[in-house]
């Protein structure tokens, strides 16, 4: 006898894992191809300053995923006492190096640096991440070349659910440069209509409520409750949240969120595999570039 469906648990899973694994399989048919062409394997130069467990585990998952889809990766390891003109120096040396196509600075960086200074010494050409501001300009002007990784992994995974955001009321709460701001030009690009709130906006639960699509990063464990979602909702849960006890949670409560919501991401296995995925991919496509400069004039080799 077939199982009957739990009508408590309706929402379909936004499976990251899966979909990062098909991403890397297309990268790494590509990047064969781009050898048997010849052409020089896409080069990625990670960047890690300090000793930060999440960013070690992020940064060697980005190493293991470069090996695996033939992108070669330069590590460099730096101690949290480095200052910030030998870190300038370091990103002047890749930005000349041939072999390096992408530069990836891991945030977040330790107290002392700026980041901000630093990203901004990133050739915009190489700049993997996305988190340039002529790249964060180049989206916001709704041309972009290079876009942050997790929103655009993010778009991915509402592509590969068929949800057209034309027309959807999409609610993005958290600003950052990494997720938020860049999430909220991914979905107007979209055509969704998008309001962007923080965790500390008045009555946030009146707007959840309204929101087709909801993208929550905020670093709240568990800030979002199911009861708040308009029912049928689209839920990105883009929260890494490592509690005492050694769970890792999302800042959208999973449990309740699935009973009423349609599609919802989750943590582990949602946001986070498709932040890796492309940024393989953008490295490639900054290969790419190198081979064939677009007409504007930034991003000439
Ligand atoms: N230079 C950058 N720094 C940071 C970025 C970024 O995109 N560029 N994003 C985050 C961290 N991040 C990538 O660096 C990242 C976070 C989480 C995951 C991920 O796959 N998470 C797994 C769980 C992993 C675990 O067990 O801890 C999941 O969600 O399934 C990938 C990348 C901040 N810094």
């Amino acid at each position: 006898m077939a199982e009957l469906a739990d009508p408590q648990v309706s929402a379909r899973l936004l499976d990251g894992r899966a979909l990062a694994a098909q991403t890397r399989n297309a990268l790494a048919a590509t990047i064969r191809q781009r050898q048997a062409d010849g052409l020089p394997p896409p080069g990625l130069a990670v960047i890690l300053v300090g000793n930060d467990p999440a960013s070690q585990v992020y940064v060697q998952h980005k190493i293991r995923a470069c090996a695996e889809v033939g992108v070669h990766s330069f590590s460099h390891r730096l101690p949290a006492d480095t200052d910030e003109a030998a870190l300038l120096a370091l990103i002047q040396t890749l930005n000349a190096d041939p072999a390096v196509h992408g530069i990836l600075l891991q945030l977040p960086l330790p107290a002392g640096l700026d980041s901000s200074r630093l990203l901004q010494a990133i050739a915009p050409y190489k700049d993997v991440d996305g988190f340039h501001p002529h790249n964060l300009g180049l989206l916001a002007a709704g041309l972009p070349v290079l876009r942050p990784c997790t929103p655009k992994g993010c778009m991915r995974l509402l592509e590969s659910a068929g949800v057209d955001c034309r027309g959807q009321q999409a609610l993005v709460i958290g600003a950052s440069t990494i997720v938020g701001r860049p999430m909220a030009l991914e979905l107007l690009r979209a055509e969704a209509t998008v309001t962007i709130a923080h965790k500390a906006t008045r009555d946030l639960p009146a707007l959840v409520a309204q929101a087709d699509i909801l993208v929550v990063a905020t670093g709240v464990p568990g800030l979002v409750r199911g009861e708040w979602l308009k029912p049928g909702a689209v839920v990105l849960d883009v929260g890494i949240n490592r509690l005492a006890d050694g769970r890792l949670v999302g800042d959208v409560d999973f449990a309740s969120a699935r009973q009423r919501a349609s599609w919802v991401s989750p943590v582990p296995g949602g946001v986070g595999p498709m932040t890796i995925a492309c940024l393989l991919e953008n490295t490639l496509q900054a290969a790419t570039l190198v081979m064939e400069p677009p007409s504007g004039a930034a991003i000439h080799h």
